[in-house]
């Protein structure tokens, strides 16, 4: 874990630009290098830890591509157009010999018999009796997949950081690997704190909220290489400190949620220093998310996240997500700009995060506002499948000017 600056937020308490918060996130974040042994049938969305070679080529021997008649056209041997039928060789046979003058009869995936160098396809082909006729037009050297042309034997195809999807597994298959070396899940626990919540399905007194950004929180971050739990705390310096503590040890990631601000009943970063951990960063030139805190605790980043859903949310996407993967030992996301189809009146200040729709629109991902502006909205989210990042040196955003965008999905070309 690489040190921090333990600054005090009391004293002059500093508030970094968005950007410079991003950077720290992620500079932060070491790749913890805990990796575990798991089958391939189970490694789906597993982070690859260790680089794969090759342990055979593919394919691993010259075989046909088509079902025909395996021949000789290269060389001094030319086609007479009726050949004998010499053999047959089906796809799991032993490798046979073509012997010279012959055409040997081969299904889809049979080891090419020695000495062919040409599969013509049975449509183009008569059998008569135990002869075939060929028609005129045989390509020499067609339908032959030769050793090694997809994947050769001993070269790196597979490095740490990649994501095992379907096509890995795919490919892995191929080379006979049935186990992989993966990183162990990140261990995240997410620290609810507010004495107006309560649990879904639980009654509701006049002035009490449910919870919501527990589970968004779990829903958002929990993927196969993040373990997400969550527990709740009320508004109480004592109470919070104490489950900091019992947290401490057990998490790789503390994020918490609320109780970031100025009120007398936030108590979140006091509490992380009677926790015995420190922070970093205490405000971030963000709107929504200015009360957001990094910090360290007994081992474990901290992130402390303002409790109105949508700053927790871009919080979560601007700052977690970056994090998790540098934690993971993957490479920072790419990053993906949309062009936007609204106008935005605002003087240059704090960078602002604005829920947005993407859209293809003549080939360009176009971005349109899902909502209303307010930190507490719950619709805009719904509508929205990325978050729009107006830079804060900004002056109004006409139609038509380029914005980053953070996806809520991680698309596939974001995953190393
Ligand atoms: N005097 C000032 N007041 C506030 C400031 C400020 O700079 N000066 N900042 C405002 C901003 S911006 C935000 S954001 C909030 C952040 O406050 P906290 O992180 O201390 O969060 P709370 O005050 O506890 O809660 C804010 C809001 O969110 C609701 N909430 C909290 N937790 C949850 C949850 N798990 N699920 C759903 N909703 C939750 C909570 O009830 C409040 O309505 O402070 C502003 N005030
Ligand atoms: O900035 Mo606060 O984060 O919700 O409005």
């Amino acid at each position: 874990m690489r040190a921090v600056r333990h600054s005090c937020f009391h004293s002059d308490a500093q508030m970094v630009s968005f950007e410079t918060a991003r950077a720290v996130a992620v500079a932060l974040a070491e790749p913890l290098n805990r990796q575990e042994d798991v089958p391939l049938v189970r490694a789906v969305g597993r982070i690859l830890a260790a680089t794969i070679e090759a342990p055979c080529a593919l394919p691993p021997f010259d075989q046909a591509a088509m079902d025909g008649y395996a021949v000789r056209l290269s060389g001094e041997t030319g086609v007479p157009l009726v050949l004998p039928i010499s053999g047959r060789t089906r796809a799991g046979d032993k490798p046979d010999v073509l012997a010279p003058g012959t055409a040997h009869r081969v299904m889809t995936g049979a080891p090419l018999p020695g000495g062919a160098d040409t599969v013509v396809m049975q449509e183009h082909a008569t059998c008569r009796g135990d002869h075939v006729q060929f028609g005129l037009d045989v390509e020499a050297g067609c339908h032959v997949r030769r050793v090694g042309e997809d994947v050769t034997k001993g070269t790196a195809i597979l490095r740490p950081g990649r994501v095992i999807g379907w096509t890995e597994v795919a490919l892995l298959s191929a080379l006979g690997i049935a186990t992989v070396s993966v990183a162990c899940p990140l261990r995240i626990v997410v620290l609810v704190t507010g004495s107006e919540l309560r649990h879904a399905g639980e009654p509701l007194p006049f002035g009490a909220i449910y919870d919501s950004n527990g589970p968004m929180l779990g829903a958002l971050l929990a993927e196969p290489s993040a373990h997400v739990t969550s527990l709740t705390v009320r508004d109480d310096l004592a109470a919070i400190t104490q489950a900091l503590e019992r947290i401490a040890g057990t998490a790789d990631l503390v994020i918490v949620t609320a109780g970031m601000s100025v009120g007398e009943e936030d108590h979140v970063r006091n509490a992380v220093v009677r926790a015995g951990g420190g922070l970093d960063i205490v405000k971030v030139a963000m709107k929504p998310g200015k009360p957001l805190a990094f910090g360290t605790l007994a081992g474990a980043y901290f992130i402390g996240l303002p409790g109105n859903p949508q700053a927790a949310a871009f919080g979560a996407l601007a700052f977690v997500r970056p994090m998790m993967k540098a934690l993971l030992g993957q490479a920072p996301a790419n990053r993906i700009t949309a062009k936007i189809n609204f106008t935005h009146p605002r003087k240059p200040g704090r960078t602002e995060l604005l829920p947005v729709r993407l859209n293809v629109e003549q080939g360009r991902l176009t971005a349109h506002r899902s909502g209303p502006d307010g930190s507490h909205r719950m619709m805009p989210l719904v509508f929205a499948d990325a978050v729009a990042v107006v830079p804060g040196a900004s002056t109004p955003v006409e139609v038509g000017t380029p914005l980053e965008v953070l996806p809520f999905a991680q698309p596939r070309f974001d995953v190393n």
